[in-house]
This record gives structure tokens, C-alpha cells and sequence, in this order.
């Protein structure tokens, strides 16, 4: 076979759905898969006996060992915890009004906002879990009874929506965040869950839009994320009917990634979070913005932009022009291949 009947033979290999053998002798033995806690785990779809298995292996279940975290401002939360994982890159930011149904006011988004910030800056940190407090909700949205004319009103004396800022950051901080979901995500809690990469749901999640029963609405991200999520029409329906969606409908409509029993939900979580962070980080950064980016527009490309200036900086060509311009030379890129 020369090159290019050796080219065409891997091209047309590709174009060969996954599950039909190329050849019946080169067909694996198919083997129940181990149990997945929903229809649409992904972990255990291939078959227990290939070398991908047998190379890459499974992550432990083990609970980690979890250690409270602070910022560099050194301050106490007050409506979070914010705790890392020891010895491992798994930071976890818990909404903390369990007795409001988590529902957030402004300072319960600021400390958010500085709890991702510290998580993005901790090179040793490669995913973060975004939960709630208890088992009765992950977020209610925003605090109805500080509900003022102009937004949410806590400490000052005029109103915020700074949960848009939060979802922003959440949806440009380039490591994964995962929501692990118990009990209800509705309105803007909603919308936070949908902004983050992976949702994890216990089966006693419930979903849905509140924003037209209570005189609100996101026409931003929460809109346009849920759109793509579930398709136009669902989307309308989500909001203009605001009804609940149980943990089983919210997978069916592929607004969740799955969904496991209550008390397994922090260990099937960590163990998506431990299955990440034995892949590329920076596989997993450019992927993250390049899921974003047409949707973006500018912004997405800008970030899209960034991450190949971050890779470009380690190569050799780019340090020759770093290093001339350092040596007052003329830079020499002759070295460098034209690639095809
Ligand atoms: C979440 C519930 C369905 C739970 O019902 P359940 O019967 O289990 O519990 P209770 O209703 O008795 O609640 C217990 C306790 O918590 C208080 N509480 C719950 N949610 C909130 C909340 N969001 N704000 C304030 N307080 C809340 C409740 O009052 C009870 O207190 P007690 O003192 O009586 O014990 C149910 O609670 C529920 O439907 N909650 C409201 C959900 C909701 O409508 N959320 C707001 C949607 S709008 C929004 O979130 C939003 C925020 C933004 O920042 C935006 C910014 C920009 C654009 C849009 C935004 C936006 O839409």
C-alpha cells in the first residue's frame, strides 16, 4: 500500500460508524456495559476488554478529603464554603442559605465571584464543582425579598443583577466547572446550572423557569444557553409555561449530562471531576473555549484567539522573536517550516 492508499484507507476508516466493525474479525466482544447510573452516562459506553480501557483504567470512588479554602483577600465567606480537595485539582463552591432554597443575594454572588476567581488562578485546581447547600435545592435564583426596582439590594442602597457577571465568568474561566445538582434549580439557579459545562443531577432534582410567575425574566444567557441546550421549541416552553421538570425529563432533554441517586451524587461527581483531570489540561482549555466560541461571537473568538498566543508563546519560533527584539536583532524565522 503506498502513502496515499495508506491515507485513504484511515480517512475512510473514520467515516465508519463507531459501532459497525470495519472488519467481522476486528469487531470487539460486546459486553454489557458496567452500570451507569443513567441512559446517558458516558464513562462505560466502550467495551470493558480494549486496550483504551485497559490503558486509561477507572478512577477511584474514594471521597476526598476536603479542606476549606479562602481567596487572597484572606476573607471569611459568609453565604458560600469554598473548600479544595486534598492532593487533588478539585475545588467545590457551595451555595450556603439552605433555609432560602440557596436562592443567592448580591453578596452571595460576590463571594461566588471570588471564589472562581481564586479557583482560576490555582494552577494546581483543573475543575470546580458548583453545588448547593443540602439536599432540598442547588439554587432558587435570586432573593425575592430583596427584590427591588432596579435589581437586588443587600448592603447598598441601589439594586444589583450581578449574577449576569458571575454566569460570564463561569462561562470564559478555562477549566471546567461542573454543577452537581440536588434538589431544585429554578430560576436563576436554573440559569447557573445551564452556564456551567457538565450538570451532575440527583434524582431528586427538579428544574424549571420561574421568571414569568414571579414578574421576571434572563433574556441574556439564560435564554440563548437554554435555547441551544434544548432546542427552540422546548426553550419556549420552558419559559413561557414555567413548569417543573423532573431530574429523568431534564436528561431526556439533554439538560443534564446524567443523573444518579441522591447519596451518590458527590461521588459520581468527583469521580466525572477525577475522569477530567487525568486528560490534557490544555486539551481541555481550548476545547472549552471552542464549545463556546461560535455561539460567543467576538468574545468567544477573542478567548478562542488567546489560548493559541498562550501555546504559540512556548515554541521556539515565537521566543526568536521575543529574543531578537531583546538582542536588537534582526529575527531569523528562516528555521522555522512553512507547514503544509
Ligand atoms: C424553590 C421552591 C420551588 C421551593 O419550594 P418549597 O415548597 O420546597 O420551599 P418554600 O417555598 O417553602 O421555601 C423555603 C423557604 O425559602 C424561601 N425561598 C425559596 N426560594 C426563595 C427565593 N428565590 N427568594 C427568597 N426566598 C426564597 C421561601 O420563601 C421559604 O421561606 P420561609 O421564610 O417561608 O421558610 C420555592 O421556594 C420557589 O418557588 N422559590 C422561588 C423561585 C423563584 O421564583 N426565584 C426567582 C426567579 S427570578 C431570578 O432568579 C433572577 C435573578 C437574577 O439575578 C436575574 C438577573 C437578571 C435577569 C434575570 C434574573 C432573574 O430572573
Amino acid at each position: 500500500m503506498d502513502a496515499a492508499e495508506r491515507r485513504l484507507a484511515r480517512v475512510a476508516a473514520h467515516l465508519v460508524p463507531s459501532s459497525f466493525p470495519v472488519t467481522p474479525a476486528a469487531a470487539p466482544p460486546l459486553v454489557p456495559a458496567p452500570t451507569a447510573a443513567s441512559s446517558s452516562s458516558s464513562s462505560s459506553s466502550s467495551p470493558a476488554g480494549d486496550s483504551y480501557r485497559r490503558v486509561h483504567g477507572e478512577v477511584s470512588a474514594e471521597p476526598p478529603e476536603w479542606r476549606a479554602a479562602t481567596d487572597e483577600s484572606g476573607k471569611e465567606f459568609v453565604d458560600i464554603i469554598y473548600e479544595k480537595a486534598v492532593n487533588e485539582g478539585i475545588a467545590k463552591i457551595t451555595i450556603n442559605r439552605p433555609d432560602r432554597r440557596n436562592a443567592f443575594r448580591p453578596l452571595t454572588v460576590k463571594e461566588l465571584m471570588r471564589a472562581f476567581n481564586d479557583a482560576r488562578d490555582d494552577s494546581s485546581i483543573g475543575v470546580i464543582i458548583l453545588t448547593g447547600k443540602g439536599t432540598k435545592a442547588f439554587c432558587s435564583g435570586g432573593d425575592q425579598a430583596l427584590r427591588d426596582s432596579d435589581g437586588y439590594v443587600d448592603f447598598d442602597s441601589f439594586g444589583r443583577l450581578n449574577v449576569l457577571d458571575l454566569q460570564v465568568q463561569i462561562r470564559r474561566l478555562p477549566k471546567p466547572v461542573v454543577a452537581m445538582v440536588a434538589g431544585y434549580a429554578v430560576g436563576g439557579g436554573h440559569v447557573l446550572h445551564m452556564v456551567c459545562d457538565i450538570t451532575i443531577a440527583a434524582d431528586n432534582a427538579i428544574f424549571g423557569q420561574t421568571g414569568p410567575k414571579v414578574g421576571s425574566f434572563d433574556a441574556g444567557y439564560g435564554s440563548s444557553i437554554m435555547s441551544r441546550l434544548v432546542g427552540p421549541k422546548r426553550a419556549r416552553e420552558m419559559w413561557f409555561l414555567s413548569r417543573f421538570y423532573t431530574a429523568a425529563e431534564a436528561d431526556k432533554m439533554g439538560l443534564v449530562n446524567t443523573v444518579v441517586p441522591l447519596a451518590e451524587l458527590e461521588q459520581e461527581t468527583v469521580k466525572w471531576c477525577r475522569q477530567i483531570l487525568r486528560n490534557s489540561p490544555m486539551a481541555i482549555r481550548v476545547l472549552k473555549s471552542a464549545l463556546n466560541a461560535a455561539d460567543d461571537g467576538h468574545a468567544g473568538l477573542q478567548e478562542l484567539g488567546g489560548n493559541a498566543t498562550l501555546i504559540f508563546y512556548g515554541t521556539e519560533e515565537a521566543k526568536e522573536g521575543k529574543n531578537a527584539y531583546m538582542e536588537r536583532r534582526r529575527p531569523d524565522f528562516s528555521k522555522f517550516p512553512r507547514k503544509p
